[in-house]
């Protein structure tokens, strides 16, 4: 199985409404995989996010209580993780000319009682941020765990309420979609990514991460 299994939907989807939820887009064993061995990094790996442009990054814990690190090509899983996500950035560009020109991506663990208020991930002109995506990596989750993705759509409205169960992708444009990560009951683990399109071309660079 590839990223090109759910290509039909997630194309579609985006170009209709600029957004697409794909449950069940990761193979179960590449999910388990994933979480085990993020589980299994030690905690002084794992940095407290920060919120804003690379000279004006805080660490703000009114906004987000996460931790996060930053995938590498390295380790067998992490690895295996950035080439599906760039057959699916090629599917992208191929179908809807975005241009995207390369992928960053996160792990982000939400200890109990973590949480990200609305935000924004990218600002129009300011970032070479075009799509975001989150992939999540729990098994069996429940609503009352909490912790569901909110996508906003013009003027406060409710989009979507996303569970976050393992294997379900999200994707949607950056710089369009207000989101929140409602606070967790339980331990929340995902992975946050971004498709860029060249620095070079769009005069943008963005932080260092
Ligand atoms: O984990 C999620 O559902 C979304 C995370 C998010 O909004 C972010 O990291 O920017
Ligand atoms: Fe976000």
């Amino acid at each position: 199985m590839t990223a090109l299994t759910h290509i039909d939907h997630i194309l579609d989807s985006l170009s209709d409404k600029g957004y697409c939820i794909v449950p069940n887009f990761l193979p179960k064993e590449m999910a388990g995989q994933l979480f085990d061995h993020a589980n299994a990094i030690p905690a002084q790996h794992w940095n407290t996010a920060a919120i804003g442009r690379a000279e004006q990054q805080t660490i703000n814990t009114l906004v987000r209580t996460d931790r996060i690190l930053w995938l590498r090509k390295e380790p067998q899983p992490e690895h295996d993780y950035l080439k599906l996500m760039d057959e699916l950035r090629v599917a992208i560009n191929r179908d809807l000319f975005l241009g995207l020109f390369d992928y960053e991506c996160h792990f982000a663990h939400y200890p109990k009682g973590a949480f990200y208020k609305k935000h924004l991930d990218a600002f129009k002109g300011r970032s070479n941020r075009r799509l975001t995506t989150v992939m999540y990596l729990n098994e069996n989750w429940t609503d009352s765990d909490g912790g569901q993705l909110v996508i906003y759509g013009e003027r406060g409205k409710v989009l979507e309420t996303v569970k976050p169960e393992r294997g379900t992708l999200v994707v949607f444009l950056s710089e369009k979609f207000v989101h929140e990560v409602l606070r967790s009951n339980r331990d929340r683990l995902s992975i946050t990514g971004w498709f860029r399109i060249n620095a070079s071309v769009s005069g943008i660079v963005d932080p260092p991460r």
